[in-house]
């Protein structure tokens, strides 16, 4: 079927942000297929957060367009962006460390429905809200810390109901921000599989430095260099190609 009849779910054209004399985003293109699983990976301080920042609307471009299925996103507020499908994990967990896990859930699938602070309140659809909490904490392994406040959840586990979260409110494209950092091999394998489930069917684009990680889960990796994307092809390509091994793997591409 033609392109023009399945627009990218996501598409960065020229895009571009600066804080004064300083251009941190500078001419990024990207687009991202329905259902690709893309890495964006790059040097310390090449703009990948701030790229992630502009795709979920946390700050606006200086210039260029931003597309979310044909539509420009550029400029519009996170909740806009989030009614649109698209929903983003932080590098920093952001989870409720006194509420339990299921009620952080809870917080989540209500939050996506545009309800807030309603504990108290009885609330059309409950049923159905709990079944989703049911299923989250079954797809994200979490049934047996249901009842368990997040802040006392291992690191990993914290981890994984901030993937939960991210899920919680079915969106179709989900930007992961480094959710392996931090852990150790058998967790980050853990995790992988983790994010391999809950984006089965769904768009993901993800930053990630653990190179076991993004060989083993997306489609294709994307390079950002110094607010640029240099490449963008499939693990292999990008794992051959000379610029990037120049720009960003220099140091590994060179050991025996
Ligand atoms: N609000 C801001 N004002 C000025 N400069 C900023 C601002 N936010 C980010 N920067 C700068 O933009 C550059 C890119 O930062 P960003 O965090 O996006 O990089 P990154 O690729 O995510 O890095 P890392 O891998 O270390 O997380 C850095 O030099 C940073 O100092």
């Amino acid at each position: 079927m033609s392109d023009q009849l399945h627009p990218p779910i996501l598409e960065l054209r020229n895009l571009h942000k600066q804080y004064g004399a300083a251009r941190i985003i500078n001419g990024a293109a990207l687009q991202l297929r329905e259902g690709e699983k893309l890495a964006l990976i790059g040097p310390n301080g090449a703009g990948k957060s701030t790229l992630f920042n502009l795709i979920s609307g946390a700050i606006a471009p200086s210039g260029g367009e931003l597309l979310l299925r044909g539509r420009e996103i550029g400029g519009m507020t996170p909740f806009q962006i989030s009614r649109l499908g698209l929903a983003r994990s932080f590098q920093i967990t952001s989870i409720f460390p006194r509420l339990s896990v299921t009620d952080n859930l809870r917080t989540a699938v209500l939050a996506a429905h545009g309800y807030r602070y309603t504990f108290w309140r009885r609330l059309p659809g409950l049923g159905k809200v709990n079944d989703r909490i049911e299923e989250l904490l079954q797809q994200c392994g979490l049934q047996k810390h249901a009842a368990t406040l997040a802040g006392d959840l291992s690191y990993a586990t914290q981890r994984a109901l901030e993937i939960g979260i991210t899920i919680a409110g079915g969106a179709s494209l989900l930007l992961l921000d480094e959710p392996t950092a931090g852990m150790n091999r058998d967790e980050a394998a853990a995790a992988t599989e983790l994010i391999r489930r809950v984006s089965s069917g769904k768009t993901l684009l993800l930053i990630e430095h653990d190179m076991d990680v993004v060989f083993g889960l997306v489609d294709r990796i994307a390079v950002l260099v110094d607010g640029r994307i240099i490449a963008c092809d499939t693990p292999a390509a990008i794992r051959a190609n000379r610029a990037v091994q120049e720009a960003y793997l220099g140091m590994e591409a060179q050991q025996p």
